[in-house]
């Protein structure tokens, strides 16, 4: 009975493994994060619906593509976009706080050496770096987030003349010598762009899984095409494509107007055969939630770009496993 009923975050069903309970209580036990929308879908069905259904996620630690570094950063989620501006440091901040409001420990690195943006869009830089006995750097904490980033340390714009190796050095250092907590997930927020630094530095990390971020204008497209190709030479699994800039809805009448065009994202993901984690507007209230003080996720949680946000999140966790799943 339980594998008839299927979601996007339960494309197999749910194995019989995944329940437990007794008389009317039934856990499903999820190895991903997933919440309150996934539990409302089950209590809908017309034969599950007739127990009362708890989530209980316990995040698994996937493989990694570097499997001798230590694993205490969890599953290493890299945000990647060929082309520039298309909304990959906002794309990370919103998945990382999303997977954290649904319950995940989560860390975010700001990998974007060159323009580092996650102090400007989470704030936190000027304070004094904390280290631990071990010469370790204490991440800040934002929001719930773990955080660490060049831009903490380094005075802006010194790091736009660093060359190739330097710059991934860095990362690696970065990532390496911060104390992070046990984690569930870690998001990354790489430089755009494909070239050999973008190369190098997926490779020095232990990543789990890749996530492309992309408008749907032909010139993005192309670029994350590229992306596309240098995670797949690199055998570092791929997450899905996610539409940023999707469309804009004017406030005042309600008319969507394509600025970048319409569904390129969408048809990309599809040629690729790859999940097609959300198609995100253009939104100012987005913007001005990340140039302020609170995000719009964690200011307006109903709203419905935050739960487009939380639903994003929960098939970036659901696809990530699924995608070492389907290999095995
Ligand atoms: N969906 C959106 N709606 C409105 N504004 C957005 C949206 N996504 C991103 N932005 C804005 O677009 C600008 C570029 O976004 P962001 O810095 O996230 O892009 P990026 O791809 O990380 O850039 P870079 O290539 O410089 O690293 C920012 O001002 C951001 O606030």
């Amino acid at each position: 009975m339980m594998k008839d009923f299927t979601h996007p975050l339960l494309p197999n069903g749910m194995p019989d493994n995944w329940v437990t309970g007794s008389g009317k209580q039934r856990v499903l036990n999820l190895p991903f994060v997933a919440g309150e929308s996934l539990l409302k879908a089950i209590q809908e069905d017309s034969e599950l619906g007739e127990f009362d259904w708890q989530l209980n996620c316990q995040i698994k630690k996937l493989k990694n593509s570097q499997p001798e570094l230590p694993l205490t950063t969890g599953n290493v989620i890299v945000v990647s976009s060929g082309k520039g501006g298309v909304g990959k440091s906002s794309v990370s901040v919103n998945l990382a706080l999303a997977l954290s409001q649904l319950g995940a420990k989560v860390g975010l690195l700001d990998a974007d050496i060159y323009g580092p943006s996650i102090p400007t869009m989470l704030g936190g830089g000027g304070s004094e770096m904390e280290l631990t006995k071990n010469n370790k750097m204490m991440p800040l904490e934002r929001h719930g987030l773990y955080v660490h980033s060049l831009g903490y340390l380094v005075e802006d714009n010194d790091a736009t003349i660093w060359r190739g190796p330097m710059a991934s050095g860095a990362l690696q250092q970065l990532y390496k010598d911060t104390a992070w907590p046990a984690l569930d997930y870690l998001i990354v927020d790489m430089p755009p762009g494909t070239g050999d630094i973008q190369l190098t530095m997926a490779q020095k990390l232990p990543v789990t899984g890749a996530v492309v971020v992309t408008t749907p204008q032909t010139v993005a497209l192309k670029d994350a095409e590229k992306g596309v190709a240098m995670f797949e030479k690199l055998n570092i699994p791929l997450i899905g494509i996610l539409e940023n800039m999707s469309f804009y809805q004017c406030p005042s009448c309600g008319h969507e107007d394509s600025v970048f065009g319409k569904n390129g994202g969408a048809v990309m993901a599809t040629e690729h055969n790859l999940p097609l984690l959300g198609q995100w507007p253009l939104n100012s209230e987005l913007r001005e939630s990340l140039d302020g003080d609170t995000p719009l996720l964690l200011a307006q949680p109903e709203h419905p770009l935050s739960q487009l946000i939380l639903n994003s999140a929960q098939q970036v966790a659901a696809n990530l496993y699924y995608q070492q799943e389907n290999s095995l």
